[in-house]
């Protein structure tokens, strides 16, 4: 779908510099923060919750663009940018911790998602597993690595309600939100969502390559189990690691 200049109906803006490859963070705020990464970064659109700048990378032009909160916007964002010749991107945002060990601070690389979320369901049914490309997931794990950060990689929860996942005794469908979480944390989840499961499956079924780097806000299983909860809203080191493995994504295509 195009707007009234024959752009892309919802991000408003063609893809005049040819880019293959786009950081997306949820927040329209941090989008120029994380464009200050790259080299000559400059605005490009504004539209709704997609605010997106561009600058290079080892040369090679790389948008970021922010996809607001939800599968619903991320999926869009996914489809245009598709649309557009994007066949490459890593989503950055925040997380809250599940399993003990995922502190504030700390980084996740989801390889997979849980697809507790409504926008996923209706691209493919929910046995069809919601996982990062290996390639992204690679490169976001030797740069956490490199860079000495301190990740996790492993699957995470993706869920429509945030305030289903912090107050879940306060819905009428608690029960189900309670017990299902149980199970997840049983099951060696890492942490909780909104957008991962979204960003896989579309574009796993657009043929694209997508991976995820988060950053832990707090964990709520610490807190309940009386253990020390450290909270951070710092987004550096996320920042770059996603940065870095664009650039170890660049050179391997280049090689390829
Ligand atoms: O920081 P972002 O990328 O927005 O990610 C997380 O934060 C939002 C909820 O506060 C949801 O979008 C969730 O997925
Ligand atoms: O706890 C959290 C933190 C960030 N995003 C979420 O969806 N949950």
């Amino acid at each position: 779908m195009y707007n009234e200049h024959q752009k892309p109906y919802h991000i408003g803006f063609i893809n005049e510099v040819g880019a293959r490859y786009a950081i997306l963070p949820g927040d329209p705020g941090r989008v120029e923060k994380i464009a200050a990464h790259l080299a000559n970064p400059r605005f490009v659109a504004q539209n709704r919750e997609y605010t997106t700048w561009v600058g290079e990378i080892e040369g090679k032009p790389v948008y970021v663009m922010s996809t607001g909160m939800g599968g619903p916007s991320a999926a869009i964002g996914i489809e245009e940018l598709h649309q557009i010749g994007v066949d490459t991107v890593i989503r950055i945002g925040t997380c809250g911790g599940m399993a003990l060990p995922v502190k504030g601070g700390d980084l996740v690389v989801a390889t997979g998602a849980i697809r507790m979320e409504g926008t996923s369901k209706e691209y493919v049914p929910v046995e069809f597993p919601a996982i990062a490309h290996l390639d992204v997931t690679n490169a976001l794990v030797n740069s956490a690595k490199e860079l000495g950060h301190t990740y996790h990689a492993g699957v995470v929860q993706c869920k429509d309600s945030f305030y289903g996942q912090h107050s879940p005794e306060r819905m009428p469908a608690g029960y189900e939100l309670m017990s299902k979480w149980d199970a997840w944390i049983k099951a060696g989840c890492l942490a909780s969502e909104m957008e991962s499961a979204a960003v896989f499956i579309v574009s796993q079924i657009l043929g694209m390559r997508a991976g995820c780097v988060l950053n832990v806000l707090w964990n709520q299983e610490r807190r309940k189990q009386g253990m020390d909860d450290t909270e951070s809203q710092d987004m550096t080191a996320a920042i770059q690691v996603s940065v870095e493995a664009i650039r170890k994504l660049i050179l391997a295509d280049k090689e390829n």
